[in-house]
């Protein structure tokens, strides 16, 4: 399949416990997205090796999704242990507070760090659970706030919120939304999720898309066809 000059918002979550297929996934994906996701399962594994592995010789940018939660002072040490691996992007939790959010914020000013709100896997009853005041949207929108209020200038929400967070936030923060799944393609543990296509039109700046393509028989074809629905939907640029 041809790929088309701009590669598109989605960031693959290449969750893989290998950094062999990491990087074959990397490079498989990089035609057709701007960004591949590195999360706990492999950073844990392999430390700063596998940023280079699947950055590779690839133009793709690198996320690194951590998502810190602790106390400001390790927060503060942690992203700044990770700062100079340059990622486009860093997480932290939001619910860790602002003071925590602030401390990354400060460690890494060259590197966008973002709120992740309420987890996509999580529904009502799991809110209730944790005793979080919900609904989810409320938690949502409260999390958001705070975040940005401590200089997060990214957040991640389910697709499902990111219309009522941008019009709190404004245009400038980067609403990335996990929960992404093609329609009839399984749910797996996601629980707040919406197409493409409607993460899209509902303002989601950058679509993190994991199992849908790195389980599909061809993750690159699988990244090219998301691409070219996210395409359609037409890009906030
Ligand atoms: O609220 C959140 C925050 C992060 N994630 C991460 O995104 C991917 C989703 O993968 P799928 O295979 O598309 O479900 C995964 O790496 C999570 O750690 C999230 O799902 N929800």
């Amino acid at each position: 399949m041809t790929a088309p000059s701009a590669p598109a918002p989605i960031a693959v979550a290449i969750d893989a416990n290998d950094i062999e297929t990491a990087a074959t996934w990397a490079s498989a994906v990089a035609p057709h997205v701007s960004t591949v996701k590195v999360g706990l399962e492999l950073y844990l594994r392999y430390g700063p090796e596998v940023i280079s592995a699947t950055r590779g010789a690839n133009r793709v940018k690198v996320f690194l999704d951590l998502k810190l939660h602790d106390i400001p002072a390790t927060v503060a040490g942690a992203a700044r242990s990770v700062a100079g691996l340059r990622p486009s992007i860093l997480t932290v939790h939001a619910g860790g507070g602002a003071d925590m959010v602030r401390a990354a914020v400060e460690a890494a000013p060259d590197t966008r760090i973002a709120g992740v709100t309420v987890l996509t896997s999580m529904g009502e009853k799991d809110l209730e659970e944790i005793g979080l005041l919900g609904p989810a949207r409320d938690a949502v929108r409260r999390l958001s706030v705070l975040a940005v209020g401590a200089g997060a200038r990214a957040l991640v929400c389910s697709p499902q919120e990111v219309a009522m967070v941008r019009a709190e936030v404004g245009p400038d923060i980067t609403l990335i939304t996990p929960g992404v799944r093609p329609a009839g393609a399984d749910r797996g543990d996601q629980s707040r999720v919406a197409t493409p296509e409607e993460a899209i039109e509902a303002g989601a700046d950058l679509l993190v898309v994991g199992r849908p393509i790195t389980r599909a028989p061809d993750p690159g074809a699988a990244a090219a066809s998301i691409a070219a629905a996210v395409r359609r939907a037409g890009v906030r640029v």
